[in-house]
């Protein structure tokens, strides 16, 4: 079992496998990095399966695949099918921004993906082309239909910014109920990364939008081995709120991140990390598994995104980090 510093029960491993992407969310990475990674310097499928190995060993019970976009990686199914054959019973999901789904959700199922993470920011062609800078609507929609097809268990994850499409919530909520898929609402995590003056809407606002329709909702105990808060409406259905800004929601964090570099990061806030990648790619599975413990005794309590009224800006890059 994986304990870190404070004491926090860690099971679930996000593995970025690139960091590149077809979108240029305003949230994440308005303009194309001034360089992506070289090629070499990434860990090939093969050497990041090595860690994702010793991490099992080691009690990791929950694989998410990121990105970047992930689905940009030539071979992800084949890297699913490697994980799922090492362990069939780990929770493995993907998050995505769904656009090259519709060709890829089946293959992805039949590699042993369990569950997926599909952005939806908006329903309506031009909010979402206007915060993914790209014409994207028509064919995420098609992706999501791919996945539920496909049977794959579906999340749809949806950041709010204020002026862009803070008034879509209940629409993309309405949306997320009929089809059955459970929708989680984001903060957005103030980074250096993001466009100038992008503010996101708080956990309150978020409630206050969904309260214009739904009057009555109740708080659900917390599930700790997700992010989410989750919130049900009288009929049942329950919508997720990501809350980073609350003073107690690293309380629960159960995470490390993986780097398609072979960082290990401890924390999606922090530019704290250290290297596995000549571990791995020597073959030295006693020193990637004492990186890995070093990584996790210096795991920090909490983000400083909490901090009240001042909320502070993080330097990390979402898109490299996975999210
Ligand atoms: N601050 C912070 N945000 C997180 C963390 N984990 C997830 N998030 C945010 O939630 C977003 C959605 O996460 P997903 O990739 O869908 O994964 P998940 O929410 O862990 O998924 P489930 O396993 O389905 O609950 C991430 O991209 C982040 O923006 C975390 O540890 N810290
Ligand atoms: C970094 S993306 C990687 C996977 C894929 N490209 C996607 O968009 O789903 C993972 C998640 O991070 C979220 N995200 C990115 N930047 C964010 C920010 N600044 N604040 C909150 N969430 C953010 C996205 O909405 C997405 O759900
Ligand atoms: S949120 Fe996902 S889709 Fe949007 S730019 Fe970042 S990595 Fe790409
Ligand atoms: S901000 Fe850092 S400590 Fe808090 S939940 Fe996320 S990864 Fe964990």
């Amino acid at each position: 079992m994986l304990i870190d510093g404070f004491g926090r029960k860690v099971d679930y491993l996000r593995v970025s496998v690139t960091e590149r992407c077809n979108f240029r969310c305003q949230y994440c990475m308005p303009e194309k990095p001034f360089s992506w990674v070289p090629k070499e310097n990434l860990l090939s499928y093969e050497d990041l399966f090595k860690f994702i190995k010793v991490a099992i060993d080691e009690g990791i019970k929950k694989v998410r695949i990121t990105g970047g976009e992930p689905l940009l990686r030539e071979g992800l199914d084949e890297f699913i099918k490697m994980v799922y054959d090492y362990k069939n019973d780990i929770d493995l999901a993907l998050t995505t921004n769904g656009f090259l789904l519709p060709k890829a959700a089946q293959k992805l199922k039949d590699a042993g993906l369990k569950r997926i993470n599909i952005s939806l920011d908006s329903l309506n062609p031009a909010t979402a082309s206007k915060i993914a800078q790209k014409n994207v609507l028509e064919t995420v929609l098609k992706g999501i239909q791919a996945a539920d097809d496909a049977g794959l268990k579906i999340k749809i994850n949806c950041v709010p910014i204020k002026g862009i499409n803070d008034e879509d919530v209940l629409e993309v909520l309405d949306f997320c109920k009929e089809k059955g898929y459970t929708v989680r609402f984001i903060e957005f995590m103030e980074n250096h990364h993001a466009k100038d003056g992008a503010k996101g809407l708080n956990s309150d606002e978020i409630k206050q939008r969904v309260s214009k329709k739904y009057e009555n909702f109740e708080i659900v105990p917390r599930d700790t081995s997700s992010p989410a808060q989750y919130y049900k409406l009288e009929d049942g259905y329950e919508f997720g709120i990501i809350e980073p800004h609350k003073d107690d929601f690293c309380s629960a964090c159960n995470r490390i991140r993986l780097t398609a570099e072979g960082y290990l990061i401890p924390c999606l806030y922090f530019e704290d990390a250290m290297s596995i990648k000549d571990a791995v790619r020597a073959n030295k599975i006693d020193e990637a598994t004492a990186i890995l413990k070093k990584v996790l005794e210096d795991k920090p309590e909490k983000n400083k995104w909490s901090v009240k009224d001042d909320n502070e800006v993080s330097s990390r890059a979402f898109y490299q980090t996975g999210g």
